[in-house]
């Protein structure tokens, strides 16, 4: 089981920088290996601080290739890194359903040995699924704290939910019902006085679960998966969330990739792979 590689030692400074370069490393490796600036023509851009590398990736091939391109954005802060790189700037409202983007690159907050992943950490995650399930292949960008063997394991502060304002409370409940350990209404301070409002207008709660099994851990006699004890695996608290009254969309990623799903089916939202920049300055690639 790969685990991340500890970097407790280091000063935190050195720390930052070593995150800031494993960053781009995986950045550029994916954009390197995934976007094909001779065939591709539709590319989703995710959201976050590994995403601005992936930007500056794409910024840096050639022109005529890029320019024939149409970038698709998650939110408002990809919006910007699109129009500032120059690059052309689409809109999944204007996609039509049946095309598909060949490819987007997008950044998570945790990734499980299957693949699964936490987002939403910086804000976005609706428009994130939508981009994702849209496009063929999703690649996701990370540096190596993000490497987990199951989710709710390195990310502690919860699951990113994006929630109705005036149905905040109720979900909230409904939450703790599911097992969900102190879910909070996330809050902007210190730069926004009151609750963190999304891209979409929503709230965002987040709700912390015990760490979340994978469907083998049940073949292999771990108890729980259903819920009991509030251990659940991601798919059945996945199906359990997107059930709840008020709930928009959640930070789980899971189910198919854009390899699995037949022609015509849609609905992949994990990645087909996942690059992370290592501390010691290599990229080290997770394929589905
Ligand atoms: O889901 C996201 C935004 O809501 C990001 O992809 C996720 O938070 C990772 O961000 P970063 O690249 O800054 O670590």
């Amino acid at each position: 089981m790969a685990m991340a590689t500890s970097t407790s030692a280091i000063p935190a400074a050195e720390q930052a920088e070593l995150i800031e370069l494993s960053k781009k490393a995986a950045a550029y490796q994916a954009v390197k290996d995934h976007l094909d600036p001779a065939a591709h023509r539709l590319v989703g851009i995710g959201s976050g601080s590994t995403v601005v590398y992936v930007v500056d990736a794409i910024a840096a091939l050639d022109r005529d290739a890029t320019s024939r391109m149409l970038f698709f954005p998650t939110g408002d802060q990809s919006r910007g890194l699109i129009e500032a790189a120059g690059l052309p700037l689409g809109s999944v409202s204007q996609l039509p359903v049946a095309a598909k983007l060949d490819v987007c690159f997008d950044g998570a907050d945790e990734v499980d040995e299957d693949l699964n992943l936490i987002k939403g950490g910086g804000a976005c995650l609706f428009q994130e699924k939508i981009v994702a399930t849209a496009s063929r292949r999703f690649v996701c960008v990370a540096d190596y704290r993000k490497l987990s063997p199951r989710l709710g394991t390195q990310w502690k502060q919860g699951i990113p939910i994006e929630v109705l304002p005036l149905a905040a409370k109720r979900v909230l409940s409904e939450l703790e019902n599911l097992g969900a350990l102190g879910p909070q209404i996330r809050q902007g301070l210190p730069k926004k006085a009151g609750p963190v409002v999304t891209d979409n207008s929503m709230w965002l709660i987040d709700a912390p679960f015990k760490p979340l099994l994978l469907p083998r851990d049940k073949a292999n006699g771990v108890q729980g998966g259903a819920g009991e004890d509030g251990l659940w695996t991601v798919d059945a608290l996945a199906d359990q969330l997107i059930r709840i009254p008020g709930i928009v969309e959640h930070g789980l990623f899971y189910g198919k990739n854009g390899l699995e799903v037949k022609a015509g089916e849609g609905g992949a939202q994990k990645p087909v792979a996942a690059y992370f920049g290592m501390a010691d300055g290599s990229v080290q690639v997770r394929n589905a």
